[in-house]
């Protein structure tokens, strides 16, 4: 899928959230959207993801406006696009099915029922419940295979959110969106969690993340788009972004220096 911003506005009532942002995501690649707080990358991140409407200006999907077509097309665009939270949401089960409901829900209810009437079929001829082979796949990738049997309550935090990037990935979307996926996490699952989006990538998904770890933009991104109070200042090659920014206040902030006040810097 190609998602394309053109243009697109964000605001609530009378405030402007984000103004004028053209951004495109394409087929097996990484988009970071970087910024300092509030600059408005969960809100870009949730009209990629169709949550919200754009105020002014199109989200596109694949050249179609998805907020022109009907609500149960939306939703068929909706279901093309795995959304991953900077908190895992998993409910108490085993992992194996926290990963699958992904799945499940994503299907049209015809095919929802058919599952259903195979896993009783399974349940009474075998002895125990199966497990999807796309959501052992998923597992896999972020190194929680062997897993799939435990509870997801007595996860860490960074295996939870593993678990919850494998949920997405399962419903094989075209486009992953990530939240600062990794936010709070330590290094080892941090690393397990890139690789896991390398591999997505690997596989032709488009994956669209914010982060405020400019090391991982820097890492996994084939570009960096930076956001300012609304407005995407700069978009451009993950190595060029960093080591060559073309506008002034990319440069201070890659620096460091409007991680914390950037409106007194901006003075
Ligand atoms: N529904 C809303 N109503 C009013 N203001 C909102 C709404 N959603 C977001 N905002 C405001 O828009 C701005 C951008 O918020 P957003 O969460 O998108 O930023 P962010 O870059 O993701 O921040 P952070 O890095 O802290 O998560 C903030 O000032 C926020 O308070």
């Amino acid at each position: 899928m190609n998602l394309a911003f053109e243009n697109a506005a964000y605001g609530v009532d009378d405030a402007s959230i984000l103004t004028d942002v053209s951004l495109s995501i394409g087929a097996g690649e990484v988009v970071s959207v970087i910024g300092p707080s509030g600059a408005g990358k969960t809100t870009l991140l949730r009209l990629a993801a169709l949550f919200e409407r754009p105020t002014a200006g199109t989200v596109r999907c694949d050249g179609t406006d998805p907020w022109a077509l009907s609500r149960a097309e939306r939703l068929a665009v909706r279901r093309r696009i795995g959304m991953v939270f900077q908190q895992a949401s998993l409910f108490e089960a085993s992992v194996a099915r926290n990963v699958d409901v992904g799945q499940r829900i994503r299907r049209p209810w015809s095919r929802r029922l058919r599952g259903f009437g195979r896993r009783l079929a399974d349940r009474w001829l075998r002895d125990g419940p199966t497990v999807d082979d796309r959501a052992l796949e998923a597992l896999e990738l972020v190194g929680l295979r062997d897993a799939w049997d435990r509870d997801a309550g007595s996860l860490s935090g960074g295996e939870a959110q593993r678990v919850s990037f494998a949920r997405a990935l399962a419903t094989e979307p075209d486009l992953l969106v990530l939240d600062e996926p990794t936010s709070d996490l330590d290094p080892r699952n941090t690393a397990i969690l890139e690789r896991a989006i390398d591999r997505a990538r690997e596989r032709g998904h488009g994956v669209l993340l914010a982060t405020h770890d400019m090391h991982q933009a820097e890492r996994i991104s084939d570009r960096v788009a930076f956001l300012l109070e609304g407005e995407l200042v700069e978009t451009g090659p993950a190595e060029r972004v960093f080591e060559n920014p073309r506008d002034e206040r990319t440069a201070r902030f890659v620096r460091g220096d409007l991680l914390y006040d950037e409106n007194e810097l901006l003075a």
